[in-house]
Order: structure tokens, then sequence, then C-alpha cells
């Protein structure tokens, strides 16, 4: 199976210093991985590269196998189709709903479809009957299923999460867990940054071990993805 995603070589560095130093790293389509470990490792840099918001200081990151060519023309085509959902949304002080239209209307979907994608998503994260609600007057934990609704309403084929659940309390992380099935079946890779130290292993995730700024070996010889038994 082809990567959907691919890391060669990569460095990232502030002001000389070097916070991100992967050699090599594939994301392949439909499955879930977890980024984990400790503060300022590095994931959230890695989960802005991957999302394309940000460009490496050197080396290269290949969108099913074709490098990035960092040109805006080319980024506004892959943009489309990697979203990232950041760990502090920015939610419009004006109801979901209108949160919700305001990215399909800018791609130009109106109407019955535009009614149809959000009412879909509000459902998959739990959040049906709330499109006339206040976002900002909303949970920090609902204020996240939002944002993970916005994110899925443009149908990208890759989702990045930086800690989706870091506000949701215990009913709303079994939602989130249960949403994370859906969403592989719907053929849609999930990359997510987390601190939950049993959610990766309990959703059958495939773990990425991080420590300042490079991926953590494992056993295995050539990765340092550790399988973890689908349930
Ligand atoms: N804009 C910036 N300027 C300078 N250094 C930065 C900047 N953004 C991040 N860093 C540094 O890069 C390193 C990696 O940060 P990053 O936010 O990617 O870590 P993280 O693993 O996501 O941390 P956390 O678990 O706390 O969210 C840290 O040492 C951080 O201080």
């Amino acid at each position: 199976m082809k990567p959907i995603l691919s890391v060669r070589n990569l460095q990232k560095s502030y002001n000389g210093h070097v916070v991100l130093n992967i050699e090599e790293l594939d994301f392949l389509p439909n499955r879930l991985y977890s980024l984990v470990g400790p503060n300022g490792c590095g994931k959230s840099t890695l989960l802005q590269i991957l999302a394309l918001l940000m460009k490496p200081t050197s080396g290269a990151l290949l969108f099913q196998e074709q490098a990035i060519p960092w040109k805006r023309r080319e980024l506004q085509k892959i943009r489309r189709q990697v979203t990232l959902v950041h760990q502090s949304p920015y939610l419009f002080h004006r109801c979901v709903r209108y949160n919700l239209a305001y990215g399909l209307k800018i791609r130009g979907i109106h109407g019955d479809e535009q009614h149809r994608r959000i009412h879909e998503a509000l459902d998959l994260v739990g959040l049906s009957g709330f499109g006339r609600r206040n976002a900002r007057e909303l949970s920090g934990g609902e204020q996240q299923r939002v944002a993970i609704a916005r994110a899925l309403l443009l149908q990208p084929k890759v989702l990045l999460m930086d800690e989706p659940t870091s506000n949701m309390d215990k009913k709303s992380i079994e939602t989130f867990d249960s949403l994370i099935p859906t969403l592989i079946e719907r053929e849609i890779t999930i990359i997510q940054a987390t601190h939950l130290p049993d959610q990766p292993q309990r959703l059958g995730s495939e773990i990425i071990a991080m420590d300042q700024g490079q991926l953590v070996k494992s056993d295995s010889p050539s990765t340092s993805v550790l399988p973890i038994a689908r349930q």
C-alpha cells in the first residue's frame, strides 16, 4: 500500500535551534496514528508541517508520493485534502451553523448539499441540535467537537488533530472514540497528537513515539511506528 503522507530527512529549526529532525516516516492511508511524547518534543510542529501550514527548514514532505513544492497554487490544491484541527480552535462568535457553513460557502457549497453536510457532521460528533447555539458559549469540549465537525465537512483525505480530547470530559471522549472507526471506514487517515496514555491502544492506533524532535526507535529495525493489534 502506498503512503498518503511521507517525511524524508525533515528538519525544522527556530533561530538555528533544531526542534524537529526526522529521517523517514510514512503514513499509510485509512489508519489512525497517534503522536506521543513529552511537552515540547515536536508533535505540534510535525502536525503543522504535515498540514502544509509550515515549511520545513530542510527535507521533504510527500503527499501521495509527490514531493510538496511549497508553491502557493500547489499548496492550495493539497490543503483541500489535508485539514488540521488546532488544539485551541478559533470559532466565530456566531451560531454553530454559521461556523460550519463558512468554509463550505467559500468553496461554493450552498443549499441542500451544505445543509446535508452540516447535519451529518454534527451528528457524527454527537452535537445534533446544537446548530443554533452560539459556538463561543459552548464548553471547551463542545467547541473542540464543533471544530472537528468543521474539518469533516470539507471531506479531507487526511484529518490532523492536535490534542483533540484535551478539553473533553469522559463522555465527550467516548463520543470521540466512537467517531474514529467511522472516519477510518470513510477512508480518512487520522493523525493525532495525544497525551492520553491509554487511548491510542484502545483505538487500535499506530503509535509514533517522539522525544526531543526525533522518533524514538522501537525494536523494529526499519520503523519507529509501533503497530498495535487492531481490535
Ligand atoms: N514559534 C516558535 N518559536 C520558537 N520555538 C518554538 C516555536 N514553536 C515551537 N517552538 C519550540 O519547538 C519545540 C517543539 O514544540 P511543539 O509545540 O512542536 O511541541 P509539542 O510536542 O507539540 O509540545 P506540547 O505537548 O506541549 O504541545 C519546543 O521546544 C518549542 O519551544
